[in-house]
């Protein structure tokens, strides 16, 4: 089958070696010219990994590569799906199935991405399936073991999509919640951002163990709200996704986090990051839609007060254990 992936950052490289391995025909796009001529000359990807990857990916800066794709994958950052969707909208063929693989929300209505995605391909009736779950491209580009879910209302794609990218190592399962799926993948950027802030600040086990489990409460409570299913949260796009990112220093939300503790200050991160820390652009949208819908959100409104509001980090520990005690 060929399989176009869009984008040529660490998640693309790591899933185009998944599908290289399925014996696909695997075409990458990319705008990075360095990204593109290092995989399609040298079979590498070195500005992510010091893995070599599949001989066979063929990368190229010429979007039109994509046609004669049967599925396309999305893996840009969110803040730029919609307009990469619109590049590449003309070249696709109807009924494509569109899989995106970026977590968070569109940065200016806030709608989840399969629903970015559907209206940006509605004239292509495209299938939009969402593969999200813990993941850390620096693992599967390894071909350590991993396990993820293919989330869609449409069946069909997203049995297809667990067939296509399945094999020994990358165990795809599906589930149906898109709503829950897409906002547990999202929001616990927005913890990993906290754990990372609690370890900068010399915090422990204990720490992080409260942190991810009344993030999840947090999480859960907001997707509920949105029209989750409870059980999502308990899932590999729940509290899945939760651990791999709060735990692991190959998360950049998690070291977003770190730095910013060590700092205790998020002055100096924000001036000079410059990777994609998805869990800084769904703080201040989940700050703002919570806000609106009285959705009681202590931990997420820390980590925006910290980011955008000047808040010390330290300040910021010492207020969410000074709430009002109550019931878990
Ligand atoms: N890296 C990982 O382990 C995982 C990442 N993700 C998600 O995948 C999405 C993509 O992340 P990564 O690949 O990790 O990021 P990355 O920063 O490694 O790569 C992003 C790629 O998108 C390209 N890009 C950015 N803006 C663009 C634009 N306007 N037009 C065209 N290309 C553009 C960049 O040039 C780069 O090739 C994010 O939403 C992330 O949360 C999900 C699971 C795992
Ligand atoms: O989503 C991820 C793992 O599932 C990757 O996490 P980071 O974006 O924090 O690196």
């Amino acid at each position: 089958m060929k399989i176009s992936i869009l984008g040529t950052g660490s998640w693309g490289s790591g899933l185009a070696q998944v599908l290289a391995d399925n014996g696909h025909e695997v075409q990458m796009w990319g705008k990075e010219i360095t990204e593109v001529e290092d995989i399609q000359n040298n079979h590498h990807n070195s500005k992510f990994f010091t893995a070599a990857l599949n001989p066979s990916i063929k990368a190229s800066t010429d979007i039109q590569v994509v046609k004669g794709s049967q599925i396309v994958l999305m893996a840009v950052p969110s803040i730029a799906l919609e307009s990469v969707a619109k590049q590449v909208s003309p070249y696709l063929e109807e009924g494509v199935i569109i899989v995106n693989v970026a977590k968070g929300f569109h940065p200016i209505s806030h709608e989840r991405l399969s629903v970015v995605l559907q209206k940006a391909f509605q004239n292509k009736q495209a299938r939009i399936v969402s593969l999200i779950g813990p993941s850390h491209a620096e693992e599967v580009v390894l071909r350590l073991l991993t396990s993820i879910n293919a989330v869609s209302e449409d069946e069909e794609a997203s049995r297809i999509v667990q067939e296509v990218f399945s094999n020994h190592y990358f165990r795809v399962y599906r589930n149906y919640d898109l709503i829950g799926a897409e906002i547990g993948v999202a929001l616990k950027n927005v913890m990993a951002i906290a754990s990372g802030i609690l370890d900068g600040l010399g915090q422990g086990d204990n720490a992080r163990a409260a942190l991810m489990t009344r993030g999840l409460a947090e999480i859960s409570r907001y997707g509920i709200y949105f029209g989750s299913k409870p059980e999502t949260f308990l899932g590999l796009d729940g509290v899945g996704d939760l651990i791999v990112t709060c735990t692991s220093r190959h998360s950049r939300n998690f070291m977003a986090g770190y730095e910013i503790g060590r700092e205790d200050s998020a002055k100096k991160f924000l001036e000079n990051n410059q990777k994609t820390v998805e869990g800084m652009y769904a703080c201040k949208i989940v700050y703002l839609e919570a806000k609106k819908h009285h959705i009681d959100m202590p931990i997420t409104n820390e980590v925006y007060a910290v980011l955008y509001e000047g808040k010390k980090p330290s300040q910021a520990m010492i207020d969410l254990m000074a709430r009002e005690l109550k019931e878990e």
